[in-house]
């Protein structure tokens, strides 16, 4: 019993794509220091998993799987978050308690050393309190993004949200400045997330996500997929109000290429299959010459979003990558239409789900064209590539704020942009002045990021202490 003898880590993303995939790095990363992991999934997430190549065990890496209540159909039919947040939320607890019940049996020898959690898993802290486990939280956004809905409480306290009418969305309320958030400058309310947009009082998402941030305080520590550098002002200001230990050990992209390769290195996560001929395709092209477009695994577009970002990738004439996935468009099949596929010809490829990783690391790739999920965020810094923003959803209006005003690294696409001004803006980034200004801002954060992970940088010393804490059996409290 190979649990009895390492320290035993158990790992909890939410099921999410976003979520799973650096909660899987960072598991990966711990399992290569000597840890034992268990990494639970839901069902919802291991029904689709299953059918890929993504559940190797490997030598002390393991999964387990518990129950979420979601529909057999969920992820083809599209549920909306809350049901989804709700249901993880009421369903995942017992099933919980019960694993780690099993996993952890000190009278016989059998230890969990500490789970490490998703942020927005919160339900969680305390099934591990009852077991007797510390629990570390992982934070899959960035610290900005986890900030801005750390505020979310103080902004319903001082009657800045709800907002008092739909008027407030087109009036220029949602430019009111928000001068009183630590270690946040030039912050509008527009800034702090899309699910504000809201006059329900009690709109579900905004108080899910109000609560869990406070949860976290309860932590033993907080990990960051972010780096000193990028985030300083936010994290030391996120220092002095949380109480838990704050390990930043980003970019996980990079720490996790730093490992040997194996067969569990090379296992994908991915919920949808991975189509790596994009990778030749790109071998084709010039250097920073492709423009690549993806929306990450939870953006839905209606059909005329897609229509008019079409128009505007198709129009601007450059060559293209754009994954377009099998579920972007809300209730049906996300089909370009026939005058624009035979417009494109061979200068675009089309891919429902690609390796983006490795599609960002390519040369040939200039500008990213995202809605600014932290993990497309951050892999896009950590690859020195550009970006065209367009916000969706949950925090990455506060992601693009950074990206574009603070980094430098991001231009912004409004959120009812026609073909038109997308063709415009994608034609002025990719011209030679912008060009050269953005991607020298990109080139000097990517070597940032490198010196982060590098033996002596802030992320790979803070991984090595957060490694022997986890080793001295979850005592993080010095
Ligand atoms: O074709 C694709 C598309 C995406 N990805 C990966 O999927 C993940 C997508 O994550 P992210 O870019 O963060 O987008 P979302 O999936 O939308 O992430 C959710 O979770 C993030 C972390 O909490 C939040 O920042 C986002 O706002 C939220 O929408 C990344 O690892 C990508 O590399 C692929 O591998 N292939």
């Amino acid at each position: 019993m190979e649990e009895m003898k390492r320290p035993h880590i158990v790992c909890i993303p939410l099921p999410a794509q976003g979520h799973i995939n650096p909660m899987m790095q960072l598991a990966k990363i711990l399992h290569s220091r000597g840890f034992f992991i268990t990494f639970v999934h839901t069902d919802c997430v291991h029904k689709r998993l299953s059918t890929l190549d993504s559940l190797v065990c490997s030598d002390g890496f393991r999964f387990e799987v518990i129950s979420d209540g979601l529909s057999p159909s969920f992820g083809e039919v599209k549920e909306g978050p809350e049901d989804f947040l709700q249901s993880v939320k009421e369903n995942c607890v017992a099933p919980f308690r019960d694993l780690l019940r099993k996993l952890h049996r000190p009278s016989d020898g059998h230890r969990v050393t500490c789970v490490v959690s998703d942020a927005f898993m919160t339900f969680t802290l305390k099934v591990a309190e009852e077991v007797g486990i510390p629990e570390v939280i992982f934070c899959p956004t960035a610290a900005c993004g986890f900030m801005a809905i750390a505020q979310y409480r103080e902004l319903m306290r001082r009657g800045l949200v709800p907002l008092k009418d739909e008027s407030c969305i087109g009036n220029g309320y949602l430019d009111t400045a928000i001068d009183w958030i630590p270690g946040m400058r030039d912050i509008r309310l527009r800034d702090l997330g899309s699910c504000l947009q809201t006059t329900d009082p009690n709109d579900f998402i905004v108080n899910f996500l109000a609560d869990e941030a406070q949860n976290t305080s309860t932590a033993s520590a907080i990990i960051f997929n972010t780096f000193d550098d990028l985030e300083d002002e936010v994290l030391q200001a996120i220092k002095s109000i949380f109480p838990p230990c704050i390990y930043t050990i980003g970019p996980l992209s990079l720490q996790f290429r730093l490992l040997p390769d194996n067969v569990l290195k090379s296992a994908t996560a991915s919920m949808w299959k991975e189509e790596a001929e994009c990778l030749k395709w790109l071998d084709s092209h010039e250097a920073a010459s492709v423009i690549f477009v993806n929306f990450g695994s939870s953006t839905v577009f209606t059909e005329n979003q897609l229509i008019e970002f079409a128009l505007g990738i198709v129009h601007s004439k450059y060559p293209f990558l754009w994954v377009i996935r099998p579920n972007l468009v809300m209730g049906g099949c996300p089909n370009l239409p026939q005058e624009l596929m035979d417009e494109i010809g061979g200068r675009g490829m089309l891919a429902g789900w690609c390796p983006q990783e490795e599609v960002l690391a390519h040369p040939s790739i200039a500008i990213f064209l995202t809605h600014c999920g932290w993990n497309s965020t951050l892999q896009s810094i950590s690859f020195g590539v550009p970006m065209l923003c367009w916000p969706f959803s949950w925090e990455q209006q506060t992601n693009c704020k950074y990206a574009c005003q603070e980094w430098g690294v991001g231009v912004e696409i409004d959120t009812n942009a026609k073909g038109k001004e997308i063709e415009a803006l994608i034609k002025e980034i990719m011209g030679e002045e912008k060009r050269k200004e953005m991607r020298k801002k990109a080139l000097k954060w990517k070597e940032s990021a490198q010196t982060a992970i590098k033996e002596g940088g802030s992320s790979h010393t803070n991984l090595e202490i957060l490694s022997q804490e986890l080793l001295q059996s979850g005592d993080f409290s010095n």
